[in-house]
């Protein structure tokens, strides 16, 4: 595994004293980090914060491993029914390590329908055949509303298709004991995979919610776990200014007091595209929070813009150069691609071609990433790189723990509850009363009302 962290570009002797942050303001939250460190670690070990432990878990990736491969011989199609945590996880996996075209893969086809655009939806349905495709339900909670409805679209099919051996096409992932999918597994002979009680949908992604996919597609989900491994180890040094989850937090924490409430990654890369709409659920779910563990109203949290490159020096970096300082750039690089075929100028007759020749294309994405940051940096906005030394399943699954553990670290400097999402519960709570689900009548009456008195504003 080697991934490496570049803060360089936040540092005042590059960036400005202005917008860059002094080695000796960092230093100074050691104190209050190592008082965090103790506090997260006494969690881990009592078990209430489950996410430290997942890379360690080799019975479940022996289980998940003797069910892919048996799986992999049996169907054709794998759909995956989740969203949120149970969805943007396995999707980073698959498209970094795996297809970064969706849909494209060997078979088993794996697909990630995480919304309910019934259009959409209905599309999938020309893509596979519903008796040989694995339906993977996947809900920490076992009861929200889109997986749900997902689920019960496709059954129509499968009870078409298989009638009372619908079940054979099934698997859960789930709270090992609450929600109501394990009610239906309860009635039916379905296998089961767990999410520990301790471990938010968000924190995740090591446990079968994202190796399960990943195996039926044939990634190797040992070298996941062994890359978020490693990166655990690092991610616990005492020795915190060499601790890159606290260095992270650290200098987000710093920006934040600042004022910069923009988070953007920009992977310069296609396979790592997906990487950022995982981190997006993370940190904003994690530290957009309205009160502190005291009570008080503090308002914090980042808004995280998920940006790529290239694509993106073509549509987003006007704005991150010269617009409003109130971003801080997450760059991810990768140092050596997998292709890296030289390109040749074919049309000698136009010279102005010639500074590609011998050229890859990876080195003209690096380089560009080069220039963006050097433009940012002069124009002193904050910018820090994690580099890849190449798209691997190990460096994948240290990125996943790497950012997981800045988060932990982010919400103990903030001293907020990262771990929890009641801003999200309100929405959810007040679909299943518009949807009618039983025991919401109050709700559903008090939403009418709210609704009825609503000035409407329609042009
Ligand atoms: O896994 P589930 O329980 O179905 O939850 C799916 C998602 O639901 C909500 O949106 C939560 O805020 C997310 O954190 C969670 O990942």
């Amino acid at each position: 595994m080697s991934l490496k962290l570049d803060f360089s570009n936040v540092v005042d002797v590059n960036l400005g004293s202005e917008h860059g942050l002094g080695m000796e303001e960092i230093q100074s939250l050691v104190e209050k980090g190592r008082r965090v460190q103790q506090e997260l670690r006494k969690k881990a070990e009592a078990d209430t914060l489950g996410f430290y432990k997942l890379p360690y878990k080799k019975d479940v990736f022996t289980e998940i491993l003797t069910f892919a491969n048996a799986a992999r011989k049996r169907f054709d199609y794998y759909v995956h029914l989740g969203i949120g945590g149970s969805a943007l996880g396995p999707i980073a996996i698959h498209t970094s390590l795996k297809d970064s075209y969706y849909n494209l893969s060997e078979s088993p086809k794996i697909f990630f329908p995480d919304n309910v655009d019934p259009d959409w939806i209905h599309d999938l349905l020309k893509h596979i055949d519903v008796s040989r495709t694995l339906f993977h339900v996947v809900s920490k909670s076992g009861a929200t509303a889109e997986t749900a409805a997902t689920l019960l679209y496709f059954m129509k099919y499968l009870k078409e298709a298989l009638k009372d051996n619908f079940y054979k096409n099934l698997i859960f992932t789930t709270d090992p004991v609450e929600g109501l999918l394990n009610v239906i597994a309860r009635e039916y002979p379905i296998k089961c995979f767990r999410i520990p009680p301790n471990v938010g949908g968000r924190f995740s992604v090591l446990s079968p919610v994202g190796l399960i996919s990943a195996a039926i597609a044939g990634v190797d989900i040992e070298a996941i776990v062994r890359g978020a491994a490693e990166m655990a180890q690092q991610c616990d040094n005492d020795d915190l200014m060499q601790n890159p989850a606290f260095v992270f937090a650290a200098v987000h924490y710093l920006y934040m007091k600042r004022g910069k409430n923009i988070s953007v990654m920009m992977p310069y890369s296609n396979k790592l595209r997906d990487l950022a709409d995982w981190y997006r659920q993370l940190w904003a779910e994690s530290l957009g929070k309205r009160y502190d563990v005291h009570g008080n109203v503090v308002e914090v949290g980042q808004t995280p813009v998920k940006a790529l490159g290239a694509t993106d020096q073509h549509s987003q970096v006007q704005l991150y150069v010269e617009g409003p300082n109130d971003k801080v750039i997450i760059f991810l690089e990768v140092e050596q691609f997998e292709h890296n075929e030289p390109l040749h100028n074919y049309f000698p007759q136009i010279g102005e071609f010639n500074y590609f020749e011998g050229k890859s294309l990876g080195q003209l994405l690096n380089y560009e990433k080069q220039a963006t940051e050097l433009a940012l940096t002069n124009n002193q906005r904050p910018n820090l790189t994690i580099k890849f030394s190449e798209v691997s399943a190990e460096n994948v699954g240290a990125f996943f723990f790497l950012l997981e553990a800045a988060t932990a670290f982010a919400g103990g400097l903030l001293e907020i509850n990262a771990f929890d999402q009641p801003g999200v519960e309100q929405g959810k709570i007040a679909t299943y009363a518009l949807m009618g689900r039983k025991g919401y009548d109050k709700k559903r009456k008090e939403i009418l009302e709210q609704l009825e008195k609503k000035r409407s504003f329609v042009v």
